[in-house]
């Protein structure tokens, strides 16, 4: 399968590197990653050991491929939007986190799929990405239920030995992975904690309600997920990832954007289309745009 990788970063070097042995992959990304990648291959550490040659590029506009993964963060995702449209794909698959997939379908004509990875990625430099941890990938039509084309792209990462799923269930996954993220990601950045921290410290009960409040906007939407089931799925995360620290807590410790938007933006908009009160994801989502803002002026 020809696969263009849409923001080769961290996720998206390590799921790219890992398509690459069995498929024609094609990463974009920036320099001077993209160069040595070009020049040298792609080295990946850690959990998984390999050096693999996909193509490299900094421009990702005017390509086509079978296959088109996005892995920017979720805040440029309007941006890989307008690069892909310029190009022709059979399918587009978001592997983001957060609720990114309403956008791409509103700016693309190929279908858009949805993918949630549980993979844990680092890029240690230019050619050289860590994998922190083997996860899953799973990918399934937007709206639920059987889709051959989600069955097609899961045996393309089935091919190169990616754990996979072909879920008929992706409404579900994405508001459950919505809840965790709604549920660690505020508390754990907020606190500078660990994911395990958040669990274990006093900001259990606002994680939980957090999570709780997803599994509220969930059910209203239809998406079969209880409260209980999110805020347990977010009991579950935090377990097997104790010790790491979450991406948005990683963000404000190194002065960086968040994905406040795709996460407690995605929350409250949902939530307020359809009457449902989210207060501690308010109150989360609020502090963390309001570091946001400060950000924003300290850097000018
Ligand atoms: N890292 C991980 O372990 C996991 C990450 N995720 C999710 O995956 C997504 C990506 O995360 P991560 O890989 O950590 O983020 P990174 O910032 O490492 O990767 C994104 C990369 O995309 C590049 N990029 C953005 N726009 C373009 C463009 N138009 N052309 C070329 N390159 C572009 C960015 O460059 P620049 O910064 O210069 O703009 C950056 O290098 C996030 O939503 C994250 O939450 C999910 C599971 C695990
Ligand atoms: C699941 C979790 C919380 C793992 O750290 C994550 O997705 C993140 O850090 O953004």
């Amino acid at each position: 399968m020809e696969v263009l990788v849409h923001g080769a970063g961290a996720l998206g070097s390590l799921v790219g590197g890992l398509l690459a042995p069995a498929h024609d992959v094609t990463l974009v990304g920036r320099n001077p990653h993209m160069r040595r990648v070009r020049e040298e291959g792609l080295r990946i550490e850690g959990a998984v050991e390999a050096r693999v040659r996909p193509r490299a590029v900094t421009d990702g506009r005017h390509r086509s491929a079978d296959l088109a993964l996005v892995t920017t963060k979720a805040y440029d995702t309007d941006a890989a939007a307008r690069a892909l449209a310029t190009g022709e794909y059979g399918a587009v698959c978001s592997l983001q986190n957060g609720l990114t997939e309403e956008r791409l379908v509103a700016a693309l004509e190929p279908p858009v799929l949805a993918g949630t990875a549980s993979y844990g990625a680092r890029l240690l430099g230019p050619g050289r990405v860590r994998c922190t941890g083997v996860g899953k990938v799973a990918v399934g039509a937007l709206a639920g239920g059987e889709s051959p084309l989600a069955d097609r792209v899961a045996r393309a990462f089935d091919d190169a030995g990616i754990e996979v799923g072909a879920a008929a269930d992706m409404p579900r996954r994405r508001y459950e992975k919505l809840a965790v993220n709604a549920g660690i990601n505020g508390p754990s950045a907020l606190a500078r904690v660990t994911n395990g921290e958040v669990l274990e410290g006093p900001a259990r009960g606002i994680a939980r309600e957090a999570a709780r409040e997803v599994g509220r906007v969930a059910a209203a939407a239809g998406a079969d997920l209880t409260p209980d089931e999110a805020s347990d799925a977010l009991e579950r995360v935090a377990r097997d990832t104790a010790p790491n620290r979450s991406s948005m807590c990683e963000d404000v410790a190194a002065g960086r954007r968040t994905e406040v938007e795709a996460i407690y933006g995605a929350v409250l908009e949902r939530a307020d289309e359809r009457g449902v009160a989210v207060p501690t994801c308010r109150t989360l989502g609020s502090v963390i745009r309001a570091w946001e803002a400060g950000r924003e002026l300290r850097e000018k």
